[in-house]
């Protein structure tokens, strides 16, 4: 499924879009006035039984609670991680499930679009400043190529910008985190092995992610005869910066060096020339680790290819809330 930028409906004059980044972890929520994001809230999704019962929450902590109050929002357009293909969606990483019409009835909205997750993030990357993502390596953009986007957070979300006519974009709603993760060297393959002894399909997500960081600190530590500790994704990150756990370091060193893998093997698929972009919440807490990482030369090492890879650049998006740069483009305003 697609979603074509094209149609810019101007906003409903006087009440903001209410609009919502739903991952399997975090549920960001904020009004959007033309071109401005306002009242961005994050409230964990584990808090709340349902969708509904979150942006209920949200919209009384800024004041909005009462229906018909002035200002509440009368549109919404929400990116949720998991597929979107009719009016109910079941999320990947997250029990909640909903009907489109149902909750938008519920929240007294007019209207409700609902997209992917990074359908979203890929909507911003023609809204995004310089200042909004950080490049890793050389190359250069190609005007009006294809553009590609990944990101790992709680699940692997993907997609691509593909350019059309009169400057017009089309965003890409694939489930491209849920490839099978390949090795490129015998260290990943035996991870790799090791993984499959729990999984009946390793994906990529199953180790670029905050899950599959964790994966990777386990499989590694198990295969050099180690018990592995109970630590969260964040742990065996915080672990690898301090340099105090070699096996949180190789866990990160080979996150990073999977990530490029994968990237290279997208930037292929969709000959995204205008470039490939890092989103999602883990890749910028890994700071100097990720940029002095084997992320780029994995990506470029393609064999025959590499010359096609190598003026590709690649960015972290270090922008907060890409997703809602692309919701506002979504929902068609300025
Ligand atoms: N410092 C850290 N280092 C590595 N991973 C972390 C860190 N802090 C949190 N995480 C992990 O990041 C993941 C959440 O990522 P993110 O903030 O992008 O959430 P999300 O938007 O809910 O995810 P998604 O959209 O992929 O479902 C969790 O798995 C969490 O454990």
């Amino acid at each position: 499924m697609a979603v074509d930028l094209a149609p810019a409906a101007p906003g409903t004059a006087g009440s903001p879009i209410l609009v919502a980044d739903i991952g399997g972890t975090n549920a960001r929520f904020g009004l959007i006035d033309g071109r401005v994001v306002r009242d961005t809230r994050v409230l964990r999704c584990a808090d709340y039984a349902s969708i509904e019962d979150a942006a209920t929450a949200y919209l009384a902590a800024v004041g909005l609670a009462a229906a018909g109050s002035p200002g509440r929002p009368r549109r919404g357009a929400f990116a949720v991680a998991g597929p979107v293909t009719g009016d109910t969606i079941a999320m990947t990483n997250l029990v909640w499930q909903f009907s489109v019409s149902r909750v938008r009835d519920a929240l007294g909205l007019e209207g409700l679009v609902v997209i992917n997750d990074f359908t979203a993030v890929a909507l911003s990357v023609p809204r995004l400043a310089d200042e909004d993502r950080r490049q890793i390596g050389d190359g250069a953009p190609q005007a009006g190529a294809v553009v590609a986007v990944l990101g790992p957070g709680s699940g692997l979300g993907v997609s691509g910008l593909v350019p059309g006519a009169n400057g017009r974009w089309t965003a890409l709603s694939g489930e491209g985190g849920h490839v099978t993760m390949a090795p490129t060297s015998d260290r990943e393959s035996a991870v790799l092995g090791q993984l499959r002894k729990s999984f009946e399909h390793v994906s990529a997500e199953r180790v670029l992610s905050g899950p599959g960081l964790v994966n990777l600190y386990g499989a590694l530590s198990t295969l050099d005869g180690r018990g592995p500790a109970a630590l969260t994704p964040a742990q065996v990150a915080d672990n690898a910066l301090s340099g105090s756990d070699p096996h949180c370091v190789e866990a990160v060193e080979m996150f990073c060096a999977m990530l490029g893998t994968v990237a290279g093997n997208l930037a292929l698929t969709l000959g995204a020339r205008g470039g490939v972009y890092v989103a999602g919440g883990i890749v910028p807490k890994l700071g100097t680790l990720f940029t002095h990482s084997r992320f780029r030369m994995h990506f470029m090492e393609k064999g025959r290819m590499r010359d096609f890879l190598a003026p590709v650049p690649t960015y972290v998006v270090t922008h907060e809330l890409p997703a809602f740069l692309g919701l506002a483009e979504a929902a068609g305003t300025e």
